[in-house]
């Protein structure tokens, strides 16, 4: 079976001459959730929009659901989902009669109850657009996008703007579409939307993916870490000397790459030295810290990264102590 989306070597170059989206390659088997992460003007949305077909790649190739997605759109478009940053509807209607019309020009439209209630916007069904909060206008655009069961969704920042119940219930929604098969492709600034929906991610900066793989693999390349704070009395300089540690008053954080055998060595020594550990509290690298040192350090290694095991592009990852421990 064709793959639901292939970038190969995409570029995008706007009139002025600036290329936002310099060379990406990457693959989205189908049913899939495919999230794209970046700084702010990584590149998301002008990849997602070339995706889409609303815009001609510069260089390289496209396929959606094995098409090009901007020659052959006319094959393309009926068979995929889009939710815009921004959706612009006549501010007069109503909530219904909006997805009513939209689903005049959706063939094999789902009913409007249903995808109203899809969105949790059943309530809202009457109250004119421009009464909704942005909140209840992204849920429209997400209604609108499902309307026409999707083969491939394409979810351009869609929780931005909810609120945390919201937020929840669309990664329901995205989990249930992605259950019955459908291919997702989302850009999000949320990192923990990214770990929790997607199977696998993508991070840009500055038209590049600086590195991708599934969030476990993004995270494995960095560090774990332990902190807590000594009793008072107790300086760091105790510490066994195998872990790593910075210290910031009585606060002490370590970073390492082997967490258990560095809990180990210190649980061993507090037993040993008598000692409470206060507030201990040791957790593998979330997707966040990868993300922060990524976006840190990018600049340095745009036109020099390594190509890791697996194909995926990561930054190296050294051990370090972290000067400041909050
Ligand atoms: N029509 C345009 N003409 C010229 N430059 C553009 C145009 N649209 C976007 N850009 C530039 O291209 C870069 C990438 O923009 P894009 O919107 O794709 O980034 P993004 O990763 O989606 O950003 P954000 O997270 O802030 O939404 C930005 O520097 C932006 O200013």
């Amino acid at each position: 079976m064709t793959p639901a989306i292939e970038a190969d070597g995409l570029h995008r170059t706007y009139s002025g001459g600036f290329e936002a989206v310099g060379g990406i390659s990457f693959t989205v088997p189908r049913g899939e959730v495919f999230a794209l992460l970046g700084t702010n003007g990584a590149g998301k949305t002008s990849t997602v929009e070339l995706l889409e077909g609303l815009a001609a790649p510069t260089g390289g190739t496209a396929r959606v659901l094995g098409h090009d997605p901007y020659r052959e759109r006319a094959a393309v478009r009926p068979r995929i989902g889009v939710m815009l940053q921004e959706g612009g509807f006549p501010s007069n209607l109503t909530v219904a009669e909006t997805v009513r019309m939209w689903a005049g020009c959706t063939s094999g439209a789902r009913p409007v109850g249903e995808a109203l209630a899809a969105v949790g916007l059943t309530d809202r069904a009457r109250v004119r657009i421009k009464q909704l909060s942005g909140g209840e206008r992204r849920r429209l655009d997400l209604a609108l996008a499902l309307l026409g069961r999707p083969e491939v969704l394409f979810l351009d920042e869609p929780t931005t703007g909810l609120d945390a119940e919201g937020r929840r219930d669309t990664w329901d929604l995205v989990r249930r579409l992605r259950d019955e098969g459908t291919t997702v492709l989302l850009t999000t600034h949320y990192l923990e939307e990214a770990e929790t929906l997607a199977d696998r991610l993508a991070i840009m900066h500055r038209g590049r993916i600086v590195t991708s793989g599934t969030p476990a693999e993004v995270t494995a390349a960095r560090p774990a870490r332990i902190r807590f704070r000594l009793p008072e009395g107790t300086g760091h300089e105790r510490l066994p000397l195998g872990l790593k540690a910075a210290a910031y008053g009585r606060r002490v954080e370590i970073r390492t790459y082997d967490l258990q055998e560095a809990l180990g060595e210190l649980l061993g020594w507090a037993r040993a030295a008598d000692v409470r550990l206060e507030e201990l509290d040791a957790r593998s690298a979330s997707l966040e810290e990868a993300f922060l040192e990524i976006a840190s350090r990018a600049d340095d290694l745009t036109g020099g990264l390594a190509e890791a095991p697996g194909g995926l592009a990561t930054a190296p990852a050294r051990p370090h102590a972290h000067e400041e421990a909050r």
